[in-house]
């Protein structure tokens, strides 16, 4: 059961660290071309992108970004950061985005798997994160509730996001992809399962989907390490998003799924280059999660933008004196909410697309 979606509800957003992308594009042509792309240049990237013909896009670098947001508050959008550009001016109810280096992935049959599809049909079945489903997805074609599943709860809460997996190279972490360098994940789980309230889990900006005016907001690009450079493994950016986004989820009674949809992900990182640096992200990884475990949103905070500057405030107040890391976090994270009024909701400047 999915709605169908028309075409101007979508945009694709893609962060652009390479000037040539024709492989890519010609490769997700079959599932990107009836949608509008909006391709993000990495700010340091100054030569024109190489992108073939037949696609409706909007191509941003570093001027329009200054232009939009100025240039003191342009960092939120650098390296890694650049693709959250797209998902402030976009203007679309739903936003996919994968990484440059990933290709659409084939299923264990041979077929060649539809990513946007499923994550749109993940987003517009509803969740159940109140009452875990033992036959995970209810809506999936041929499954439905258990017995013993209440009555009361199947009609689920709105998907806000949806967080699809990786075949060939799983997002794994430095210390375990240079442990296991010829690990490849060839295990395709035919299964998309809605994260329990009040779990957290590791959200990669990999193959990702949401529904903009529900979280975008909450997709805070704020945790920068230092010297994050132009290499995997130095940026733990979208942890910390997916962190945020989970808690102001489950505060505001709204789902996140897991799963499907599998993308085919190669990498260009060397994990024992960044060790050291990505160590140090890790590491602060084990002081944030009891923070967030232990995050409380107050009744009042009713809309995202509301949740996240009380998540900012707590930030700031509980692990700033921990690390500068986390005041400038904190910071960042004010910045965008205030960004998303003035430029990012609907009824801001149109400076969309
Ligand atoms: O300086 C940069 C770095 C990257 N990009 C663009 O961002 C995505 C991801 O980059 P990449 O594939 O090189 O790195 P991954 O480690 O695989 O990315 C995943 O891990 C997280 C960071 O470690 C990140 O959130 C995930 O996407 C690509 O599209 C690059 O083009 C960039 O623009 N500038
Ligand atoms: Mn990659």
């Amino acid at each position: 059961m999915s709605l169908a979606i028309k075409d101007d509800e979508v945009d694709i957003v893609i962060g652009a660290l390479r000037s040539d992308l024709t492989i890519f594009m010609n490769e997700w042509r079959p599932m990107f071309s009836r949608f509008h792309v909006i391709i993000v240049k990495d700010p340091d990237l100054k030569e024109e992108l190489k992108i073939p013909e037949g696609f409706n896009l909007d191509v941003y670098g570093k001027p329009d970004i200054d232009q939009v947001v100025g240039s003191s508050i342009s960092i939120l959008f650098s390296g890694y950061s650049c693709r959250y550009f797209g998902y402030l001016v976009s203007r679309k109810k739903y936003i996919i985005s994968v990484d440059d280096d990933c290709l659409p992935a084939r299923d264990p049959k041979g077929f060649l798997v539809d990513a946007v599809a499923q994550h749109i049909s993940n987003l517009t079945n509803p969740a159940t994160p109140f009452f875990f489903n033992t036959l995970y997805d209810p809506y999936a074609e041929g499954a439905d509730f258990v017995r013993g599943y209440p009555f009361s709860l199947r009609g689920g809460v709105k998907c806000a996001l949806s967080c699809g997996l990786w075949l060939n190279l799983a997002d794994h972490d430095a210390p375990t992809q240079a442990l296991k360098a010829r690990q490849r994940n060839s295990r395709y789980v035919d299964a998309v399962m809605t994260v329990p309230a009040r779990s957290l889990i590791p959200i990669s900006g990999i193959n990702i989907a949401f529904e903009r005016e529900a979280v975008g907001p909450a997709l805070v690009p704020a945790l920068k390490l230092a010297g994050e450079g132009k290499c995997r493994w130095e940026t733990m950016e979208d942890i910390w998003s997916g962190l945020c986004v989970k808690i102001v989820c489950d505060h505001l009674g709204l789902g996140v799924k897991t799963g499907l949809p599998y993308i085919w992900r190669t990498d260009r990182g060397d994990p024992i280059a960044s060790l050291k640096k990505e160590w140090e992200g890790v590491k602060l990884m084990e002081e944030v999660i009891p923070f967030f475990q232990s995050v409380r949103l107050p009744r009042e905070a009713t809309t995202v933008e509301e949740c996240i500057i009380e998540v900012a405030n707590a930030v700031k107040e509980r692990l700033g004196p921990m690390d500068p890391v986390f005041a400038r976090a904190a910071k960042a994270m004010l910045d965008w909410v205030k960004l998303w009024q003035s430029v990012g909701s609907s009824s801001s400047r149109s400076s969309a697309v």
